[in-house]
């Protein structure tokens, strides 16, 4: 005992999590003076500033009647879910703004470039971002936005839900004002674009919708960071972004309409699979996506089409889980020359978006093929 407080201090490297005090009760009277002093500070702290950002979804909809939880229509604006969550006051400053109201079926280039901007015109003058998002396509915008935002320290949380806002037990209300909680808190800087969806706090890079119907949506192995319980903010680990991700600066006019992306399209491997389709896909495309089979692999004919486009080849999968290896990809006569790219743990969808901003950005095949292995060791 030195100075009547005994220090023990683990291995741990997280600085904020590795000491422990055991103090006398003479320290415990110091430290509740220090707390209702720092309480009172408080009072007259600046709360943080959060933008809301609205685009529709599931969590904007509404139903003919309580028990309806599918057929329903996107009717809600973001004023409209904001009132639906309890006082957040105490938490945070919000200004919201409506950017469209879809379902994520219909976010296309332009909403997605809408999305980009309001996120790009708020990390100046705002301390974290929700977005409000259908789920189908939620990932496909994070990701997007993980790609191509250089937002630093600052929290952008996506938030929806699967039921509409009229049924018995909506989640919408629930999971939008965690996302706000989510932004506001300062443990969330640092961590890239986030997911709030059934009191999980997920990485929007990594996550996939898993399940069509439930409300555990996005079953993510890859990018569970935490959970939120009672108002709290639970991380698993410190800070941390993903590993390899490729940023790309986009430099967009102001001017609408917005910019296209080169057209890549997906292709669904399956047995008995017709190698014409990579030729009449291909005429269609810049760049093209298969999803493979297995780790993988395609019929032999189908590989051979594949090797004789002037397009790259993007070869991912339909397993949810897993990656697909260089190794596994088809030779070629000419190494030099090779169009095809293993996507690594990436799925179609967003191998088919990164493809796109290789493509946007005049990457060479090899420069294209050095992106898809940073990001995930393809
Ligand atoms: N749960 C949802 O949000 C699904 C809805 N169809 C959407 O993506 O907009």
């Amino acid at each position: 005992m030195v100075n009547n407080r005994l220090e023990i201090t683990t291995i741990c490297p997280d600085a904020e999590n590795s000491l422990f005090t055991i103090e006398s009760s003479e320290i415990e009277a110091q430290r509740a003076a220090a707390v209702a002093a720092a309480s009172a500070a408080d009072q007259h702290r600046t709360l943080p500033r959060i933008k809301i950002l609205g685009t529709g979804g599931t969590i904007a909809s509404k139903g003919a009647s309580s028990s309806q939880t599918a057929g329903y229509h996107v009717d809600l604006t973001i004023q409209e879910l904001l009132e639906s969550i309890p006082d957040i006051s105490a938490v945070c400053e919000i200004e919201y703004e409506q950017l469209c109201n879809v379902d994520s079926k219909d976010i296309n280039e332009e909403i997605l470039f809408k999305i980009y901007r309001a996120v790009s015109d708020s990390l100046q003058s705002f301390d974290g971002i929700v977005i409000t998002h259908g789920t189908d396509t939620m990932a496909e915008t994070a990701f997007f936005i993980e790609s191509t935002i250089d937002f630093g320290e600052l929290p952008v949380v996506f938030v929806g839900s699967m039921r509409p806002s009229t049924s018995v037990s909506a989640d919408g209300p629930m999971n939008l004002y965690q996302a706000i909680c989510i932004a506001s808190d300062s443990k969330s800087r640092g961590r890239g674009v986030l997911v709030s969806l059934n009191d999980q706090i997920s990485s929007g890079y990594y996550i996939t919708k898993t399940n069509a119907n439930s409300l555990e949506s996005f079953n993510v192995r890859q990018g569970y960071l935490g959970n939120f319980f009672n108002n709290e903010v639970h991380y698993y680990y410190p800070p941390s972004k993903p590993l390899g991700c490729h940023k790309f600066k986009l430099r967009l006019e102001d001017s609408s309409p917005a910019p296209k992306l080169p057209t890549v399209c997906i292709v669904y491997a399956h047995q008995a699979m017709d190698s014409e389709l990579i030729d009449i896909v291909a005429e269609r495309c810049e760049g093209m996506v298969v999803a493979a089979l297995g780790a993988g692999t395609l019929p032999e004919i189908v590989n051979t089409r594949c090797l004789a486009q002037d397009i790259p080849m993007v070869f991912s999968k339909r397993a949810m889980d897993g990656m697909v290896p260089n190794a596994n990809l088809p030779k070629s006569a000419d190494k030099s020359k090779c169009n095809i790219i293993a996507s690594g743990y990436l799925n179609p969808e967003k191998s088919r978006i990164l493809l796109q901003l290789c493509l946007a950005k005049k990457y060479t095949m090899e420069e294209t093929r050095h992106v898809f292995c940073g990001v995930y060791g393809g």
